[in-house]
């Protein structure tokens, strides 16, 4: 088994000092991945991966977007079977039809998007599929409670085992995808992304769990994009890139800039440059919209202008308001009362078709719902608002060599990968598309940028492209509206930086004075500082 443990690490690149050390030892990998190919329509999504994961560490993936990362988790945890390869739990091969034979195996995944069920307790969702059932029968609630009282007590994980999953912040219900695979006796644990979606004292929370559960020995392997966290929490990291692991390192080998770098193939910029903004006349003027939240949402109640040349940025954490905002604004939600004019002209309630043709672009939140039509081609999401029109179309006639000419030149400037107009957008990695989506809300005379969360998922190397995008569209004379719950993209992108919290602005600050600390105070609730 050792042997065959270096001898596997030795044909994905050179083992490290700890992989050497380790088998040196004679110790047995929680779980590796040994050459596993997995083939795409149109792409190589691994390519011969190896990945050894030992007990009691924090194994980080990184790589850009669309380098196989997530597939290589989804075949770990039997969601997808690969074309070749083996799979080795401690020391044994092991076949992985399903889910259900990885969580008999040890083995437990927290996707991205969490699979709880709102309206059921934390206990009955813990519990779901793994019912404890007493005599005839019966399920045995008390007992189960008591048990998953017990198992997060023992882990350190914080959860009210009577909440409604609905109730609570997305950490707790994150703690509870996590407290479900360590009921089912998960000691292997599978993060795709944990941290996208947290709130910073979020993350820092999860990473006192994470730190926990390693020194109780579970095998970690995390799915990440931000460098920075990768760096404070992982032992070692595994880099990806075109299907194929291109590095393997830890956190004290590299900086921040050079697994960047490791990552897309190239020295990444990882701050914007900008020049001062030359804000010109008012285009956005919000004064006073009041649009209900939903059942657990604040009310908002927001009054703003945004001029010309000038990227006004909204922090905050998010569900304060912020989807309910941008929605408004972008003709998705009926605002309850207030006024919007874009240049001018009331919009309160304009359609997303007036709006557009006013001269908005959009980058939504959530591109599967309101940025792309998953299963049309990449071709027909580049022109989904315009494809009715010249040049695409003629007297109602679609001009197809007109559409697959610009989607192909947007293709090649935003870099989508794999670089085809026909393949279907569901095919594509989250990154490539979002890609999509700001070619095609770039490619035209933008008068308002509504950009929200627009690096969501993103590795840093479309980031990079993201952000140059943005700022030209304000060098161009766009009026930017940013939205990020991201600080340093606030912090990169803002010319003034307004906070939103509970449903309100609480301050408006110059982009000179926003300082981390000062935006994080108010986010929370605090009071601005002179
Ligand atoms: N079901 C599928 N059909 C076609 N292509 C697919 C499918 N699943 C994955 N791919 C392709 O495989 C490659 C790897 O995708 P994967 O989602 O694993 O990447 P990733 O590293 O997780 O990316 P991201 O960081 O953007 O989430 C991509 O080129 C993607 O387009």
């Amino acid at each position: 088994m050792t042997a065959d443990a270096a001898a596997t690490i030795a044909a994905g690149g050179p083992p490290s000092e700890r992989d050497r050390k380790s088998s040196e030892q004679g110790r047995v990998p929680a779980l590796e991945a040994r050459g596993i190919t997995k083939r795409c329509p149109g792409a190589l999504a691994n390519d011969a991966v190896d990945l050894t994961l030992w007990k009691g560490e924090v194994h980080a993936l990184l790589g850009e977007n669309g380098a196989g990362k997530t597939t290589l988790m989804s075949i770990l945890y039997g969601m997808r079977q690969p074309d070749a390869g083996e799979i080795w739990r401690e020391g044994r091969p092991v076949t992985l039809r399903s889910p259900s034979d990885a969580i008999a195996l040890g083995i437990g995944m927290v996707h991205q998007h969490f699979m709880l069920i709102p309206h059921f307790s934390v206990t009955e969702n813990i519990l779901l599929g793994a019912e404890i059932t007493g005599r005839f029968g019966l399920l045995d609630t008390r007992r189960a409670r008591a048990e998953v009282l017990a198992l997060s007590r023992h882990h350190g994980l914080d959860v009210d085992p009577d909440a409604r999953v609905a109730d609570l912040p997305v950490g707790v219900q994150q703690r509870v995808e996590i407290l479900k695979a360590l009921y089912r006796k998960a000691e292997v644990l599978i993060l795709d992304e944990p941290t996208a979606v947290l709130t910073p004292q979020e993350v820092a929370d999860l990473f006192v769990v994470l730190r926990a559960l390693k020194a109780q020995g579970v095998a970690i392997a995390l799915i990440s994009h931000k460098l920075k966290e990768v760096r404070a929490v992982a032992d070692r990291i595994t880099v990806m890139r075109a299907g194929r692991v291109v590095e393997r390192t830890s956190p004290d080998e590299v900086d921040e800039r050079r697994l960047a770098a490791m990552m897309v193939g190239r020295d990444v910029l990882l701050t914007v440059e900008k020049a001062p903004a030359d804000p010109g006349e008012e285009i956005l003027r919000v004064e006073q919209l009041c649009v209900s939240g939903g059942l657990d949402l604040p009310a908002v109640n927001v009054t703003l202008t945004v001029r010309a040349g000038e990227i006004l940025g909204i922090a905050g954490v998010q569900g304060n308001g912020q989807t309910e905002l941008v929605e408004a604004l972008t003709g998705l939600r009926r605002p309850a009362s207030g006024r919007v004019s874009l240049r001018g002209r009331d919009v309160t309630h304009a359609s997303p078709r007036t709006l557009i043709d006013t001269g908005l672009s959009h980058i939504p939140e959530d591109r599967q719902r309101h940025g792309l039509v998953a299963s049309y081609s990449v071709a027909d999401n580049m022109v989904l608002s315009t494809w009715a029109r010249p040049p695409f179309a003629h007297h109602g006639v679609r001009d197809e060599r007109a559409v697959h000419e610009r989607a192909a030149s947007l293709v090649k400037a935003y870099d989508v990968r794999p670089p085809s107009t026909d393949a279907a957008v569901a095919s594509l990695s989250g990154g490539n598309q979002q890609k999509v989506v700001l070619a095609r809300e770039l490619d035209r005379q933008v008068t308002l940028l509504v950009a929200s969360q627009p690096t969501r998922g993103l590795d840093v190397g479309s980031i990079e492209t993201v952000h140059r995008a943005i700022v030209d569209a304000r060098d161009r004379g766009a009026a930017v509206l940013l939205v990020s719950a991201e600080l340093d993209e606030i912090l990169a992108l803002s010319d003034r930086v307004a906070v939103m919290f509970r449903g309100a602005i609480v301050a408006t600050l110059d982009a000179r004075e926003a300082t981390r600390e000062r935006l994080g105070l108010l986010m929370a609730g605090g009071q601005a500082t002179p």
